[in-house]
This record gives C-alpha cells, structure tokens and sequence, in this order.
C-alpha cells in the first residue's frame, strides 16, 4: 500500500475517493463505525456470479431465479471485525459483458483487492482466466491483493472444471484459490474475511507482529465442496 493511499483520508460512501485509517474511527452511511476501509472488486465474465457472491456475503441470501446482468458498475458496503479491527469493505460489483469493459477498467486503479471469478460449470469462464489476468496486470495497482475464486460448486453435476485445474492455474499465477458457492454459502464469508485481513495487516502492521501469510491463511480455512473435505 502507497503511502500516498495511508495519508489520503476522506469519506466514501460515494464510492469514488480512497479511504484510510485516521487512528479514530470513522463513521459508515449505515451509521456502522469502522477503523479501516477498503476497496474490492468483483471481476470475471458475464454469469460467473459476482453479484450472487455479493448478495450472499452482504445479505446471506441466494438470487435465485432469472439471471439479470450487472449494467456497469454498482457497489455495496460492509463492515467486518478483524482481530479487533473494524474495517469496511467497499465491494464494486462489475459488468462481466464485454460492451462494458471500458467503464471497469476506469475502477481498477482505485481496487485494493481484486476477486476474480469464474464459473466451474462453465469451460469458456476457466479458458478466460488468462486474460482477465493480462487486463488485471493492465489496469490495476502492483500491488493489489488477488484471489481467484472458482464459483457454483454446488452443482456439482454439471462441473466442467476440475478443483485441480482451478488450483493448478492459481499456482502458476501465484494467486491463492478457493472453491465457492453463492447458492451454498461456501467458502463465501471466508474469501472476502481473507482479503480484508491481508489488507489490514497491510496497512497496520504492529512491531512484533507475525507476517501475515494470506496463502497459508486460505489453505488451512478453506472448505471443500465434497462430502469429504467440508
Ligand atoms: N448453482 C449456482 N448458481 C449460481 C451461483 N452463483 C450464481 N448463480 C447463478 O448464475 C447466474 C448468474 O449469476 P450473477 O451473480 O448474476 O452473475 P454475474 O457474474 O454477476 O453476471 P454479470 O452481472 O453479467 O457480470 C444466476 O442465474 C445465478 O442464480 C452458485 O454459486 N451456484
Ligand atoms: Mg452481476
């Protein structure tokens, strides 16, 4: 994190300004207090279910139903307790379409954290992964936290994806990796609490601290979506 992003301090519940630890805290629209605030963004194609997995961690709810495509870009706060630390997750919710792109690339710059989606029902989103990963590279900071998140792993009949592919993939990109599901709940709280940790270790690490290890972190809270490994 730049120094320039811990010495900006504004309120954001606009969505369009950085926001940072003041050493007080600060007051959300919802009227939660919150010591730290963050941005994250929700990328992948169109279908992969951002908006369900955003649904899911705000409002423990699925969207079941018809699919309605995310136009452009839209945004929704929580507040979450780590290790005593209130931060706020600002989550931009993004148009996977492609006739939208140029209206997300604007976002990427602003992200802090990025979840990068696809759908393990779906070979093509997999296939995609790459190029998100060249757009990433693109248009947001160095050091943006990622994560690649392998979604809809309740439907477990019609994967196209191996665990071990999405897993291979990450590897090779260096990016941790976990399997969710926004019908499910799987793993849902755990991927947006392992981003907002990193982030807070980040920006406040105390002297003495251990570093936090966000891989290390994933891999032992991570559930599996078999009998077996939940
Ligand atoms: N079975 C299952 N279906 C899901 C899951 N997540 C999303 N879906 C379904 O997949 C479809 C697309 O979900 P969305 O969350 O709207 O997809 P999106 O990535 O936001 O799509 P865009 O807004 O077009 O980029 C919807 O019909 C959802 O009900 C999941 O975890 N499991
Ligand atoms: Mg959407």
């Amino acid at each position: 994190m730049s120094q320039e992003f811990q010495l900006k301090a504004s309120d954001t519940d606009k969505g369009n300004e950085t926001e940072v630890f003041k050493g007080r805290p600060s007051l959300s629209s919802s009227g939660e207090f919150y010591d730290l605030a963050f941005k994250v963004m929700l990328v992948g194609d169109s279908g992969v279910g951002k908006t369900c997995l955003l649904v899911r961690f705000k409002d423990g709810a699925f969207l079941a139903g018809s699919f309605i495509s995310t136009v452009g870009i839209d945004f929704r706060n929580k507040v979450l307790t780590v290790d005593g630390v209130k931060v706020k997750l600002q989550i931009w919710d993004t148009a996977g379409q492609e006739r939208f792109r140029s209206v997300t690339h604007a976002y990427y710059r602003d992200a802090h954290a990025l979840l990068l989606l696809y759908d393990v029902t779906n070979k093509a989103s997999f296939d995609n992964i790459q190029a998100w990963l060249t757009e990433i590279h693109e248009y947001a900071q160095q050091d943006v936290v990622l994560m690649l998140l392998g979604n809809k792993v309740d439907s477990a009949q019609d994967r196209v994806v191996k665990r071990e592919d999405g897993e291979k993939l990450a590897k090779e990109y260096g990016v941790p990796f976990m399997e969710t599901s926004a019908k499910s709940g799987l793993n849902v709280d755990l991927a947006f609490t392992a981003i907002a940790k990193e982030l807070k270790h980040r920006s406040m690490k105390l002297p003495n601290e251990p570093k936090f290890k966000l891989h290390d972190y994933v891999k032992k809270e991570v559930r599996g979506s078999g009998c077996c490994r939940s």
